[in-house]
């Protein structure tokens, strides 16, 4: 594909979740072009087992020919595929250093053979860490009827002792796409003060996406270690960000006439996806770039990852509204808070908020459909927590319950969908139905959206970003290209692109997770 115009490709995928009846069969649809070369090929999600096509279990050797596949969908792409003379040397990154450089080191690098600070290429990090015992468990994740244990390793992130990239030699982008996240001026920084480390002397920001690609009024930002010093300590890009933008090849063209050799990608599911295609056609033309992601989303829907920074961060900004909504209910006579937080397609802040507060009466999500009217609606048991509790708070996920709402097929330039406001719905909704029934109800509604998305990162959040940011160049640096970088079972780790965004990661109702927030708000099922 040449232009970044996103009529995503939807293909039909089968889910079939263990513990259901085969009529319970659900459809998803998929928002992402990368997922065209796996799609053929049997995976496995958050409770789902999704099989195309379907892998046979009567064949002894279907475990083996499992593992054989997985190891060569999770094999990282490398510079070599397409130079196959490109030499390594040794690693620059050492970090027995001298202040001043001296003598010592100007015509060579400093490697040391003694320094055991380097990640071997052979080393592993196991995927799945739960043996499920029965396809019946709770959140159950497995690949045959039987549940049989099948090891799944993916490649372990950090610095190789061999690299393939002269220092002097590199130029190195960074670009930041999308929507705003919590985190990104921190990754930023470490991937800046990471490449210095290097030896790395032109690095340059892109300024608002891709667009900065080809917009030639926008000029490149030249970093350094000084410029970056303190930019962690506001939200928001340093660079900017934008949706949409040009096609493919522009943004090589361009590559090529400044000469960037590594590129760093931060973005979600559509930046990666572009990244994994500017990937492939430098690979096309012949040209040695190594192009790195680096995941961003609050709604935090990339696969297989613990989580993606910004996210922590959102949850906790999230519970200021949350007390605040908690507040006005609880101090209103049958008061009623309506918080809306982002999320959209995935419910992850909303439920890992209601589960952090412990103020919610109700949490909806996409993943999990309602009704909002009849009997097991959740206006009837909004009454119910009226008369017996007298007050209660509600947290919405913005993609929740989008039937209820017109369908506009509104676009943003980058193709994602424009969704309707479930939230004022919702305040609408619950006005009118009180009102109905000759109850007062005193319903206050909070959207904190964009003020979740714009702060900085918390701790917790500011760590995984530096260890993101450096892992990031460190897969540059040993000839990786077409990678991102995650955390899996609080190991770090290198992913191929294509695997991590093949469709968005969901709330899987089936898991703990889900139930625990149940049991946590008391509500009841609404569909
Ligand atoms: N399938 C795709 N192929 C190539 N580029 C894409 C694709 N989807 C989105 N993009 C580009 O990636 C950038 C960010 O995408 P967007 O969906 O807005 O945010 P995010 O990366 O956070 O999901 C935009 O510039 C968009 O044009
Ligand atoms: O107003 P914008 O910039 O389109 O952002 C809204 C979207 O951004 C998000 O926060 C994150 O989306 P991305 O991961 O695509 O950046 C979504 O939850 C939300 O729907
Ligand atoms: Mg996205």
């Amino acid at each position: 594909m040449d232009t970044i115009s996103h009529s995503i490709i939807a293909p039909k995928l089968t889910i079939f979740r263990y513990g259901l009846s085969p009529s319970k069969h659900l459809t998803l649809r998929s928002n992402s072009t990368a997922r065209t070369n796996a799609a053929s090929r049997s995976r496995v999600s958050a409770g789902i087992k999704i099989q195309n096509p379907p892998i046979d279990f009567s064949d002894p050797d279907w475990k083996s020919k499992f593992q054989s596949d997985f190891e060569k969908r999770f094999n990282l792409p490398h510079i070599t595929d397409t130079f196959p003379d490109a030499e390594p040397i040794p690693s620059t990154f050492c970090l027995k250093m001298r202040t001043p450089v001296t003598e010592e080191f100007r015509g060579g690098y400093p490697s040391d053979e003694e320094w055991h600070g380097y990640i071997n290429n052979n080393d592993r990090v196991l995927l799945k860490t739960i043996y499920y015992s029965s396809p019946t468990s709770a959140g159950a994740e497995c690949i045959d009827p039987d549940c049989t244990w099948v090891e799944q390793w993916v490649h372990r992130a950090g610095p190789r002792e061999k690299i393939y990239f002269k220092p002097e030699e590199v130029k190195a982008a960074i670009v930041t796409c999308g929507g705003l996240c919590p985190g990104l001026n921190d990754v930023i920084r470490q991937i800046v003060i990471t490449l210095e480390i290097y030896g790395v002397k032109k690095i340059v920001g892109i300024p608002y996406g891709y667009r900065g690609f080809s917009d030639k009024e926008l000029a490149e930002m030249p970093l350094t270690r000084k410029v970056v010093q303190n930019v962690h300590l506001s939200g928001g890009s340093l660079l900017g960000v934008s949706r949409g933008g040009p096609g493919i090849s522009e943004i090589v063209d361009s590559m090529e006439e400044r000469g960037i050799n590594m590129l760093f990608v931060l973005g979600g599911n559509g930046t990666h996806a572009g990244a994994n295609v500017i990937h492939k056609e430098c690979c096309r033309r012949g040209v040695k770039v190594a192009v790195v992601g680096v995941p961003k989303t609050i709604d935090n829907d990339i696969l297989l990852m613990d989580k993606t920074f910004g996210f922590d961060t959102a949850v906790e900004e999230a519970q200021r509204a949350i007390n605040s909504a908690y507040i006005e209910a609880h101090s209103a006579f049958h008061g009623i808070g309506i918080v809306k937080l982002m999320g959209r397609s995935s419910g992850f802040i909303a439920m890992h908020a209601s589960l952090a507060s412990g103020q919610i009466d109700i949490c909806l999500i996409p993943e999990v459909p309602f009704h909002l009217h009849g009997p097991h609606g959740v206006l009837r048991h909004l009454k119910y927590l009226i008369e017996t509790k007298g007050s209660a708070v509600v947290c919405v996920a913005e993609g929740a319950g989008q039937d209820f709402l017109k369908q506009t097929n509104a676009k943003d330039a980058s193709g994602n969908a424009i969704l309707g406001d479930i939230g004022v719905h919702l305040q609408q909704e619950t006005k009118k139905y009180f009102k109905e029934i000759g109850i007062t109800a005193d319903v206050k509604y909070i959207d904190p959206t964009y003020m979740i998305r714009a702060c900085r990162a918390n701790a917790s959040d500011g760590i995984l970003c530096t260890v993101l940011g450096q892992n990031a160049v460190h897969g540059a640096f040993a000839g990786y290209s077409g990678i991102t970088v995650g955390i899996c079972n609080t190991h770090y780790v290198y992913l191929p692109i294509p695997e991590v965004i093949s469709y968005p990661r969901l709330v899987d109702r089936n898991s703990r997770m889900w139930h625990r927030c149940l049991t946590s708000t008391g509500q009841p099922d609404f569909e």
